[in-house]
């Protein structure tokens, strides 16, 4: 799959050979908010209504973006982190971060503001420099399909997202794949244009022994390798030829 994203002008190429970035997204938010459900669609396209409760896992996927190929890195956390030391580990490792509530469930919407600080915070505070900018976030609202059982308005989300001076997104991972597609390309734009305008607060690249061992799961290659090393059968099922 070589899907084709627009980009902001400043961010496409021309003329130029396509070079190759890796980004890496880390998915945090509430158990049952549908971070899996938001990782799945945007990589396979479809939507698989139900999955285990999530084992972490890190997705690897590479499309074309702007003529550049870009290899995601997409961690989709589990929702209960019962250590600190685990989660700080992972908010390290990422270059940019969706903070996914339900509109469906008001306690995960109340978890953003604390995931937002705690990402902002172990970004920023271990810096050298005082003037480091936070890493991108975004703050996107699931299952707006689900229009009956909503429990957060989406006035609640717009005030939310304008007290953090975050962007927002209300979205439905079950209704389609261009909001999906959307907020990950919002992000990624985001996190290139602070990659390319400053250096990370810290090594953000270094892979810690932690994150070796969270389980990847590779959907395909843009450049045509063979590039599939999916080791759940549930999700082979889904991959797009
Ligand atoms: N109606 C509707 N259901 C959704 C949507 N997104 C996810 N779901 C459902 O919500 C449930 C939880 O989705 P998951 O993707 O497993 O949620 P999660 O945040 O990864 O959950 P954990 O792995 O437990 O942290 C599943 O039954 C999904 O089918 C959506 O946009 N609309």
């Amino acid at each position: 799959m070589t899907t084709n994203f627009s980009l902001p002008k400043t961010l496409r190429r021309s003329g130029s050979l396509p070079s190759s970035r890796t980004v890496r997204i880390v998915i945090l938010g509430q158990a049952a908010v549908g971070k899996t459900a938001l990782a799945v669609r945007f990589i396979t396209k479809r939507f698989i209504g139900e999955y285990d409760p999530t084992l972490e896992t890190i997705y690897r996927h590479e499309m074309v973006i702007g003529g550049d190929v870009v290899h995601f890195e997409i961690l989709d956390t589990a929702g209960q982190e019962e250590d600190a030391l685990l989660i700080e580990e992972k908010i390290k490792w990422g270059d940019g971060f969706l903070i996914v509530y339900s509109v469906t469930d008001r306690c995960s919407f109340d978890e953003v503001m604390r995931l937002c600080f705690l990402v902002n915070h172990i970004h920023t505070a271990g810096a050298r420099r005082s003037n480091v900018e936070p890493p991108p976030m975004l703050i996107v609202a699931n299952k707006k399909d689900l229009e009956f059982d909503r429990m957060v308005s989406t006035e609640d989300g717009e005030n939310l997202s304008r007290g953090l001076k975050l962007p927002f997104h209300e979205v439905s991972a079950r209704d389609g794949w261009e909001e999906t597609a959307g907020v990950f390309q919002a992000l990624y734009s985001d996190i290139v244009q602070q990659l390319d305008s400053s250096p990370p607060s810290f090594r953000r690249r270094a892979v810690s022994k932690l994150m070796e061992k969270i389980p990847r799961i590779h959907s395909n290659s843009a450049l045509g390798g063979t590039g599939r090393s999916f080791s759940f059968s549930s999700f082979r099922d889904f991959l797009p030829d």
